[in-house]
């Protein structure tokens, strides 16, 4: 057992004394500050934090590292320079080469180093410091950490370079502030004891320190002393450990300097693996757990002051505080060469964690260290520095078994005597210590009264604050809500003003749509009553075909009864002249024979006429036929053409409401521009529309105009050729009785009286039957022709009577129209009316708002300078203006 400090220095010895002294001042000769190096490792994310799903908010490149508060966010919460960073893809030799190697060499040119792994639980600073110490394949595995790479290491290039070297450890653990050694078979840890050395400094007595061949050996020593590790099952890491823990290798290099002479070169090198940094209620400790934590933390705690003193250069710093920092005294802020791994999880969950772990280890980099290196030792001076240890040891032992008193010897009474000096001087130091500190705590009651009296000054001003706050915020409150009873008012106005907009958009298309209903309906009863004159018309002529087939068989019965007749007479006035034959055979043979003759030529005439009045009756017949299809082609054309105007009505209702839909979008996006463009749009369509039926309505009527010209035209046509037929049939009729009264003459000249008589009696008979006749052929036609004319009349008065109702419809659909033009501008103009009115009010409400706002802001700068009046003392202007920007960034 030797008595080692953290520096690597052999206490307890007079040579240790003159290696101090020779430290000392190799340090005051080549002291040179460096900062101490801190690099980052960030893992990938473990199990547990996939499970929770919980995302990835680091990011590492190769001298920062950037944190965001959430994975969305597009800028990082905040990014960290550091000497390295290391990311998830950095595997354990990239780590030990880049950064434990150089150390390495620095421990082999006789420095004293420290390697800290720094963070939260779980983040692997144990995976870093230890990994994997089972070999792979007969190696070293792929997850071995620095420590048994470092054993390694040495071996292996010390072998390399055929030093003459040997090679110790010790492993140490503090749990619960308390020390213990792990690789000591001895139970009790009492004898461990950090003392200080007669320069202050730090040094652990009575610890284990194992001499190892191998990095083998090393590492089954390292095996065992992590087996008795104090380890404790917390929610985030079941292997978590809960102490601290050194592990220290400790090189003799032999040097052979060109006089032949010996050297001894002792390097060091500290591999710590702190405890969790977490937060204690964030594990899950409690009772023992909690005391645990609450003993880790002071260390942490005691090892983040010494962190912040060194960085604020401060004159104290509280090393001696918790043992961790009494055991690192010298790594941080003195002549070691110390590095920090900070560790650190890139997941979410850690976020806080991972912030303050970063923050903790930007701190640090801060650190000046001088590093100095041990100095050699001669050989000679080693062996002699033994050889003189051993005859102390000797001569105690000697005393001891002689029972005859304690032997000391020199150098051990020296040694003790050194102690209890080092004591005394360290109970003068405690004592000053302890005046100063009654000085300062009487200062502090000093203070502590004057701060008393501030605060009572304080007090008194923060209840004046305090009143003039409340009258401050009930001012606000006031100015709120009037400000939020404006706003509703605006917000009324302007809701009331589009729902205005819209009852009134509403009614002028309801009423729209009657409007063009009324119209649609108007037209179709228009139709409908023009179909049912039509079918007028068609009975009309139905009539009127009935009556010329009445009138044909009419005249068909009157040239048989005239046939009849004439054949009657005929044969009378045969047997007649036959019975007077025989009396006046000679005498009127010849006046018989012209007589005959006569007849023969009348019953020609009467044929001639027959055939003419059948041919005039056939005529007229074509007449009526070709009349009555032309008025069917008309009645059909004009029913085509109502048709079409039915279409086209129903075109225009449906693009209407295509319109009126599409302008109801638009309305309501632009009512006045809409309203506008709707009118114009509108009027247009209505104006062609209008000209259209302005148009088909003149070409009905010209038709029906041209059709009544052709009926006028066809009845006086049949009026003429019945007149001239008359004129005809009386002129023959004419002529005839003029031949009858010619043969009558000739006869009265024959003097026969009785056969005069008898003659002119049968004769008159006849020309009565016939005349008779005449006159019913003649009324007849008349009472046919005047029939005719009458359903000409009708029909005309019909058409015409038709064409007005279209007419008169098509008006009132175009001042249907119109009216509805002139709504839709007067709604525009109410529109734009309402919405003046409302610019107006909402202006209105606007300078009543401002004004009330400037006088809220008088009121507020007039509390605000009060409020400075009494508050000179403890508010800056910053706080002030800050109150002031508030207010006025009020909605
Ligand atoms: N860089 C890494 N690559 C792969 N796995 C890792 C890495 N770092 C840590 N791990 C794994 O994460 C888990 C926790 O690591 P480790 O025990 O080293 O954390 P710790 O910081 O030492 O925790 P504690 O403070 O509780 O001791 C282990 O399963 C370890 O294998």
């Amino acid at each position: 057992m030797d008595n080692v400090s953290f520096n690597g220095e052999i206490t307890g010895s007079e040579r240790a004394k003159k290696r101090r002294r020779s430290n000392e001042h190799s340090a005051k000769e080549g002291e040179k500050a460096i900062n101490i190096q801190v690099v980052v490792r960030c893992r990938a994310r473990i199990e547990r934090e996939v499970a929770a799903n919980s995302p990835i908010v680091v990011q590492a490149t190769p001298r920062e590292i950037k944190v965001w508060a959430n994975p969305q966010d597009m800028m990082p919460y905040k990014t960290f320079t550091f000497d390295k960073v290391f990311g998830a893809d950095a595997d354990q030799s990239r780590i030990f080469d880049t950064i434990v190697v150089p150390i390495l060499h620095e421990v082999k040119a006789g420095y004293n180093c420290t390697l800290f792994a720094y963070g939260q639980t779980s983040t692997g600073k144990t995976f870093t410091m230890e990994g994997k110490l089972d070999l792979h394949n007969g190696s070293i595995s792929p997850d071995a950490g620095v420590i048994p790479r470092s054993l390694y290491y040495i071996f292996d290039t010390l072998e390399a370079e055929q030093a003459d070297f040997s090679v110790k450890i010790s492993y140490i653990e503090l749990y619960n502030e308390e020390l213990k050694d792990l690789l000591s078979s001895d139970s009790d840890n009492r004898h461990l004891k950090i003392l200080d050395d007669a320069n202050r400094k730090c040094v652990l007595h009575g610890h284990e320190e194992v001499l190892i061949k191998s990095a083998e050996d090393g590492i089954n020593v390292l095996k065992q002393g992590s087996i008795k590790r104090q380890v404790a099952q917390t929610n985030y890491n079941k292997n978590s450990s809960r102490s601290h823990s050194v592990f220290c290798i400790t090189l003799h290099i032999k040097e052979t300097m060109p006089d032949g002479e010996d050297l001894l070169k002792v390097g060091k090198i500290n591999l710590v693996d702190l405890a969790g940094s977490e937060n204690i209620s964030r594990t899950g400790a409690e009772n023992l757990r909690a005391k645990e934590a609450g003993k880790i933390n002071k260390s942490l705690l005691t090892l983040g002051r010494c962190i912040n003193s060194l960085n604020e250069h401060n004159q104290h710093i509280p090393y001696r505080e918790s043992k961790l920092t009494r055991l690192l005294q010298d790594s941080l802020g003195g002549h070691t060469k110390t590095c920090i791994i900070a560790t650190i999880s890139p997941a979410k969950l850690s976020y806080e964690e991972t912030i303050s772990t970063l923050d903790y280890a930007q701190r640090a980099k801060n650190i000046l260290n001088k590093p100095v290196a041990n100095q050699r030792v001669t050989k000679k001076a080693l062996i002699k520095e033994y050889i003189g240890e051993i005859e102390r040891l000797r001569a105690d032992l000697l005393a001891a078994r002689e029972k005859n008193g304690i032997y000391l010897s020199q150098d051990t009474y020296q040694n003790l005597v050194d102690e209890n000096q080092s004591r005394k001087d360290e109970n003068e130091e405690l004592k000053k210590l302890n005046e100063s500190l009654k000085e300062q705590a009487e200062r502090f009651e000093r203070e502590n009264s004057i701060i008393n009296r501030k605060l009572m000054r304080q007090t008194s001003i923060n209840t004046h604050h305090q009143k003039v706050f409340q009258e401050f915020q009930q001012m606000m409150l006031s100015v709120t809500s009037q400000l939020e009873y404006k706003f509703n008012e605006i917000k009324s106005v302007h809701l009331g003003f589009g729902e205005l907009i819209y009852n009134k958009m509403k009614e002028f298309m309801e009423r729209r749509e009657t409007e063009v209903s009324a119209i649609i309906k108007c037209i179709e009863e228009r139709i409908d009553r023009s179909i049912q004159q039509k079918d007028q018309i068609i009975q009309i002529f139905d009539n009127q075909e009935r009556i010329s087939i009445n009138l044909s068989a009419e005249l068909l019965k009157f040239r048989e009864e005239t046939q009849n007749l004439m054949d009657q007479k005929g044969q009378e006035l045969r047997n007649s002249a036959s019975a007077t034959f025989n009396m006046f055979q000679h005498e009127l043979s010849n006046q018989f024979e012209k007589i005959r003759s006569y007849q023969v030529k009348l019953g020609e005439d009467l044929s001639c006429l027959m055939k003419t009045t059948q041919e005039h009756i056939a005529s007229q017949n074509h007449a009526i036929t070709s009349f009555r299809s032309f008025t069917r082609e008309t009645s059909n054309s004009q029913i085509d053409c109502m048709i079409e105007q039915k279409h086209l009505l129903a075109q225009l209702a449906e693009e209407d409401v295509l319109l009126r839909k599409s302008m109801e979008e638009e309305i309501l996006a632009n009512v006045l521009e809409t309203l506008k463009k709707y009118g114009d749009a509108h009027s247009a369509k209505i104006k062609n529309v209008i000209n259209t039926v302005q148009d088909t309505i003149q070409k009905n009527v010209d038709s029906v105009k041209s059709f009544s010209e052709a009926c006028t035209n066809a009845a006086d046509g049949m009026n003429t050729a019945n007149t001239s037929y008359l004129t005809n049939f009386n002129n023959k009729y004419g002529a005839s009785k003029e031949k009858l009264l010619a043969i009558e003459n000739e006869n009265r000249l024959a003097r026969v009286d009785t056969i005069e008589d008898n003659i002119y009696t049968q004769l008159g008979e006849c020309k009565n039957a016939l005349e008779s006749k005449i006159i019913s052929l003649d009324t007849f036609a008349s009472a046919t022709v005047k029939e005719t004319s009458e359903l000409q009349k009708q029909h005309a008065q019909s058409f015409n009577s038709f064409a007005t109702d279209v007419t008169q419809g098509y008006s009132e659909f175009q001042s249907q129209f119109i009216r509805t033009r002139v709504d839709s501008q007067n709604m525009t103009k109410n529109a734009f009316d309402l919405n003046q009115a409302n610019v107006n009010a909402t202006s209105g409400l606007y300078i009543n708002f401002a004004n009330q706002i400037q006088r809220s802001r008088e009121e507020i700068n007039s509390l605000s300078e009060k409020f400075n009046d009494s508050d000179t003392k403890i508010r800056t202007p910053t706080t002030k203006r800050t109150h002031f920007l508030n207010i006025t960034n009020l909605p």
